[in-house]
């Protein structure tokens, strides 16, 4: 059935998200707050700063006004880096409110909040309270939005505890390329999201400063072993970080020059300045932030996680990738199940 859906966010994932499901046959409206975007998308059908030489369906319009997309939708796809989430999410919880609507929320944000360590899903639940809203699901899974808009095969998760929930999100978004599972997981599903950017940045690290393919799966797996004990200690099923938001994600983020938090991480470990690399982005580096914010819980909780302490140290002290490579192949020996 076809549907009305709104998407907040336009960069490269929101506006390929939001050009899949108008090709699904929704009736579909893209909010950005920038104004010179909208008018390019909705009269040359493109967003040349996010998604370079991709033409978006002439069906797909887009407004910079929230409240039109939002009106009568009912269902709302948050797609905004999670720096901004919150001050997104308030400006719909208010006009969900005005409307006295309550659509679906689906969200697609990868990473945790600084300071407090939120997961999006929680902090959605905080700002748009349920009165306002049905039920929170997250979409993730190994989906760089350069694939998908070139309609290569992608498999992800709808993750929602409410199953109902999950399966319609997997109808809304399934077609010929895109195939969605459900998962009941949300916190192991929002855990893998945000952590496997972190390893993506070492992976790309190591790449830049010339090491191989023995180093790049060393460093995946042991990766996915920190991603999992932080997850675990947090109530995730241990199982989800072998699904597609846990190693899927990880694999196809640590290994493709679609991510950016590849990227950035080869760029520093071929010399240059964090700050430049943030700067010449033009795109969120996720996994920048969610380092910060998985390496203070991890010390809050007490779980192990070298890898992420390593970056850390890299990304926030200014220490040497060479140093903190050593550092992490000195450690005590020990066993792969610890
Ligand atoms: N690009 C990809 O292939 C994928 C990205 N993601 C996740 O989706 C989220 C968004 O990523 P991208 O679209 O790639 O980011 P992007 O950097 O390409 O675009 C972000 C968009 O959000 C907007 N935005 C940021 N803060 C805002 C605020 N406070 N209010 C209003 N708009 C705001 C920006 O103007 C921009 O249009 C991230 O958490 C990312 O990890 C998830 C899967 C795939
Ligand atoms: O999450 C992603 C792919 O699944 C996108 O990764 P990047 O943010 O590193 O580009």
């Amino acid at each position: 059935m076809a549907e009305k859906i709104a998407v907040l966010g336009a960069g490269s994932w929101g506006s390929v998200l939001a050009n899949m499901l108008t090709e699904n046959g929704h009736d579909v409206t893209l909010w950005s707050r920038n104004e010179e975007q909208v008018k390019q998308l909705n009269t040359e059908h493109t967003n040349p700063r996010y998604m370079k030489d991709f033409v978006y369906s002439t069906k797909l319009t887009a407004t910079t006004d929230m409240k039109e997309a939002v009106k009568d939708s009912s269902v709302v796809l948050i797609v905004i880096p999670t720096k901004g989430l919150r001050e997104v999410a308030k400006q719909l919880n208010a006009i969900l409110t005005e409307l006295h609507q309550k659509p679906l929320i689906i969200h697609a944000t990868k990473g945790l909040e600084q300071n407090t360590y939120k997961r999006p899903s929680e902090m959605l639940s905080e700002d748009i309270p349920s009165e306002n809203r049905q039920a929170i699901v997250v979409l993730s899974g190994p989906s760089h939005a350069e694939d998908v808009a070139i309609k290569d095969m992608t498999a992800v998760t709808a993750a929602c505890e409410d199953l109902a929930s999950a399966k319609k999100a997997q109808k809304l978004f399934s077609n010929s390329y895109f195939r969605v599972y459900t998962n009941d997981d949300v916190i192991g599903a929002e855990f893998g999201a945000a952590l496997k950017n972190i390893i993506a940045i070492g992976a790309g690290a190591i790449q830049g400063l010339g090491y191989h393919d023995n180093a790049r799966a060393a460093l995946i797996t042991r990766g996915l072993a920190e991603i999992r004990r932080l997850g675990v200690a947090f109530g995730a099923n241990p199982m989800t970080f072998i699904g597609l938001s846990g190693v899927g994600d990880l694999v196809v983020t640590a290994t493709s020059k679609n991510s950016r938090n590849w990227r950035a991480g080869y760029q520093l470990g071929q010399g240059k300045k964090l700050q430049d690399v943030i700067d010449n982005m033009g795109m969120v580096i996720e996994g920048v932030y969610t380092t910060k914010a998985a390496y203070e819980l991890s010390r809050k909780r007490q779980v192990q996680m070298p890898i992420t302490e390593a970056l850390y140290r890299v990304l926030y002290e200014g220490e040497d990738i060479k140093t903190a490579i050593s550092q992490l192949m000195d450690r005590d020996l020990t066993s792969e199940n610890e």
